[in-house]
């Protein structure tokens, strides 16, 4: 034991030489990256060499044994990596990004906005609904039939903000507003949690064991699976909106139709809550956000929103993930939506948490745009509950 100790401390000895010798090389190359980044700053070329870096990447790479191949790769686009951050440094290169929030943090209005035209998708009784009354004060509502439309007077300027549901704590993502958002251009200025308890709703008069037809949005229905399941003989219908199926009950004829939706719904459309809370998890929360055309960061923003392609090559999502970790910033929320029209190729949404000022964020902001193949900032914010 006390021997493989000694051999122990002889290596390690040895590895404490090896560093020094490294760290003395590290500080020489990082002092050529600051001639680099002069010689750059005077001919205005951009900090990024790509096809420098691959060529320096597969020289290196053939410098070593083949099974450490993989480790020199990886050595040396961390090398790199800190040199491009030192240079963008020294140069100011912030990249789009980075000079975007820094105004924008600069410039944004202290408090969030009481009174506002807000565009939501369906009718009153909606769930957006209830998110943006939680939201502002004084809420103008505009409503569209679809999430598409909401998007579309956010961005045409109809409305200054519009809200959508981003995803459900039992039923998941709502994937067809990610898939919006690469259609769209927009920002995220503020997030609610909000709890959603769902209620069976028919005309007054109208009993639980004469119900033969359920109306619903899919995302509703996915979360009371359990419930409409113990139902016999029934069918369940998916439409747009919880409040759009509880009008559509409210108007209709038949005593044998009911909805599911909010509490409000039923108050709204004069009908009965045939059974209450019929949501599979009591702990039932969906996710909202507040959409604005511009980017507009309100004090106490501790949440970031992304939208990355990276290219189609092995380690590429693992690339940018390594980022996050290196900077310790966490990652609370990580959705990957197909590109529509290309071979298999994804969108990343990632929601991280962490201020938008911490010098952190801004250097995750710098290095993405150099490490993916498209890139969005979509805003910071706070989520409200
Ligand atoms: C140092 C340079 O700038 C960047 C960093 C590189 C490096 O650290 O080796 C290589 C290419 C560039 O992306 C350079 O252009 O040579």
């Amino acid at each position: 034991m006390q021997q493989t100790m000694q051999d122990l401390s002889v290596t390690r000895k040895q590895i404490d030489a090896i560093d020094t010798e490294i760290v003395n090389l590290f500080v020489r190359r990082m002092a050529c990256a600051d001639e680099v980044a002069a010689y750059k700053a005077e001919h205005h070329l951009p900090v990024l060499d790509r096809s420098r870096e691959r060529e320096l990447l597969a020289k290196r790479a053939s410098m070593v044994p083949e099974d450490l191949r993989g480790y020199t790769q990886v050595l040396f686009q961390l090398l790199m990596e800190a040199s491009r951050n030192r240079q963008s440094e020294a140069l100011g290169a912030n990249g789009e990004s980075v000079e975007r929030i820094a105004a924008a943090l600069e410039s944004s209005p202290e408090l969030f906005p009481s009174e506002a035209y807000v565009a939501c998708q369906g009718v009153e009784g909606a769930y957006q609904q209830i998110a943006t009354d939680r939201i502002f004060k004084h809420a103008n509502i505009s409503y569209f039939d679809t999430f598409d439309g909401v998007f579309r007077a956010v961005e045409e300027g109809f409305c200054s903000y519009g809200v959508v549901p981003l995803e459900n704590s039992t039923a998941g993502s709502v994937t067809q507003v990610f898939d919006l958002m690469m259609k769209h251009k927009f920002h995220i200025v503020r997030t609610c949690r909000l709890k959603i308890d769902h209620n069976l709703l028919a005309k007054p008069g109208s009993g639980l064991e004469s119900i033969r037809h359920i109306y619903s949005h899919e995302q509703a229905i996915n979360q009371c699976g359990d419930f409409l399941g113990s139902l016999k003989g029934v069918s369940v219908h998916s439409c747009e909106n919880t409040a759009v199926a509880a009008q559509m009950v409210a108007e209709s004829d038949g005593a044998d139709i009911a909805a599911i939706a909010s509490r409000s719904s039923a108050e709204i459309y004069g009908l009965d809550a045939l059974a209450k809370n019929v949501q599979d998890q009591g702990n039932n929360y969906t996710r909202f956000a507040v959409i604005a055309k511009d980017l507009v960061i309100y004090p106490g923003a501790d949440r970031s929103s992304l939208m990355i392609v990276v290219n189609h090559e092995p380690g590429a999502l693992y690339k940018v993930l390594a980022k996050f970790y290196d900077l310790d910033i966490n990652i609370i929320k990580l959705e990957s939506r197909p590109i529509p029209d290309r071979d298999f190729e994804f969108m990343f949404y990632f929601d991280v948490q962490c201020p938008a000022a911490a010098p952190e964020f801004l250097t995750l902001m710098r290095s993405l745009e150099d490490a993916c193949e498209e890139y969005r900032y979509l805003g910071s914010y706070s989520e409200i509950v």
